[in-house]
């Protein structure tokens, strides 16, 4: 049996450690040298060490901060191009507890009952930060205008608004939103928003209008009643239409000559249900078939279409209007938008007319026009209601203009009475002398 081998240092491995010590050892004392001989190099070095230190401290806590702030800290960005977005800054330029550095003003022409118009300046937060303590809770605002995205629709550089707050109080924000859309509604409150298309987007056009009421729109007997009556039970039925899978629209035609009060009146509807209007003009220029599909399909909530003078657009089929105008929109086109306008609250369409034998039967089908009914010129009933409208209690008078306006035997709008009654406000005897003046339908009385 051989006998154990001891495993012993052989003088080469001796010699191998006692290398790398004295390497290692002649290393150290090289850098100590370098360093004390060198405090350039010794700075640099350090400074090394500790921008790496920092370096990864820095990363350390950025990676920290970000998941703090992802756990800590929420957000909510609201563009221009969002409805909520002038809500929001209304009610911002409204809210007590905020601390402004950049504010903007907002112009705004306010139309009294009376039809005066008042100017009214609202400074709202402009591009900058902004702080607001809101039921408790400290809301970072910031607002950001982009120097380059322009906002189609308005032209306006697009803008976003960015809220911050604790993520405990994240819950504030819908809170906040919808205080900021009551707030935009009560001002609208006893108002008709009247809406146009601003590119694919309806947009207030203007200012809120005072509501017209509906007694000052006089109509034969029995017409303006009849269409609310409809429009009402049409509302009332929701259900009905849902559980018979029927779309829940219902479209209704206007026709007759002109200033026979058509617009007036559905204006007055809108306002008695409490409805904004939506005017959509079929000949205008860069209309297409898909925006007028996309437009009629996002019709702003309580709000009523408008399709003004449906004919200009369409001779029968033709997309003609009488200047020879061709609309970007075709007839199919609109029939398709009449026929797919399904949303899940009610759609009422109102159409007017001048033409009505221009329009082609397909769009005068139910489901499109479900109620049509001619306003036509002033009958002897609306001669007379409209001048004890404009002079209360002169009935005798009344009597006198009625029997002279019907003695002409020419057909008189009711726009027209309406110029003769406002020319003379104070006065009704001179307007009965001047019953002659509507002989003529385009009189300017002045
Ligand atoms: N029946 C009416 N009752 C009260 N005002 C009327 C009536 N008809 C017309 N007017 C007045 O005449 C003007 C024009 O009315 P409106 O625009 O409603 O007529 P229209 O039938 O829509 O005319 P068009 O067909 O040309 O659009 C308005 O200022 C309106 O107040």
């Amino acid at each position: 049996m051989s006998e154990p081998k001891t495993i012993i240092d052989t003088p080469e491995t001796v010699d191998n450690v006692e290398e790398i010590k004295t390497t290692t050892g002649q290393f150290n004392s090289l850098v100590h040298q370098i360093m004390d001989n060198n405090p350039y190099f010794a700075a640099g070095g350090g400074l090394m060490l500790l921008g790496s230190a920092l370096a990864l401290a820095r990363s350390g806590f950025k990676g920290l901060s970000s998941l703090l702030y992802r756990q800590l800290i929420v957000d909510l960005e609201i563009p221009s191009k969002d409805k909520s977005y002038l809500w929001f800054l209304q009610w911002m330029g409204q809210h007590p507890n905020r601390s402004s550095r950049h504010l903007s003003v907002e112009t705004n022409f306010i139309q009294h009952d009376n039809g005066s118009v008042s100017t009214k300046f609202q400074l709202v937060p402009g591009p900058g930060n902004h702080f607001i303590k809101y039921k408790g809770a400290y809301i970072l605002i910031k607002r950001e205008r982009s120097g380059k995205m322009i906002d189609m629709t308005n032209g306006a550089p697009f803008e976003t608004v960015t809220l911050t707050t604790l993520y405990r109080d994240r819950r504030l924000f819908d809170e906040l939103l919808k205080e900021a859309k009551d707030l935009a509604f009560k001002s609208n409150e006893g108002k008709t928003v009247i809406y146009t298309s601003w590119g694919p987007e309806w947009r207030p056009f203007g200012q809120p209008k005072a509501k017209r009421l509906l007694p000052s729109v006089i109509l034969d007997k029995g017409v303006a009643e009849g269409i609310v009556y409809d429009v009402k039970d049409f509302m009332k039925n929701g259900e009905w239409y849902f559980e018979r899978g029927i779309p829940y629209r219902r479209g209704y035609l206007l026709y007759g000559p002109p200033g026979s009060g058509k617009t007036s009146f559905i204006q007055a509807l809108a306002g008695s249900l409490d409805y904004n209007i939506c005017i959509m003009n079929l000949a205008e220029a860069n209309l297409t078939d898909d925006r007028l599909n996309h437009l009629m399909n996002n019709i702003p909530e309580r709000s009523i279409l408008l399709l003004e003078d449906v004919d200009a657009a369409f001779n029968h089929r033709e997309q003609t209007a009488e200047n020879g105008f061709k609309s970007g929109v075709t007839f199919s086109g609109l029939l398709n938008a009449l026929d797919g306008v399904t949303s899940s609250e009610e759609t009422i369409t109102f159409m007017t007319t001048n033409h009505v034998e221009r329009l082609d039967p397909a769009i005068m089908r139910p489901g499109r026009i479900d109620y049509k009914v001619y306003i036509g010129n002033a009958t002897s009933y609306q001669i007379g209601q409209m001048f004890l409208k404009f002079y209360p209690g002169e009935n005798e008078l009344c009597e006198k203009f009625v029997k002279k306006a019907t003695d002409l035997d020419v057909p008189i709008s009711t726009a027209q009475l309406q110029g003769l009654f406002v020319f003379n406000k104070n006065s009704p005897e001179n307007s009965l002398n001047m019953v002659e003046t509507l002989k003529s339908p385009n009189h300017v009385f002045q």
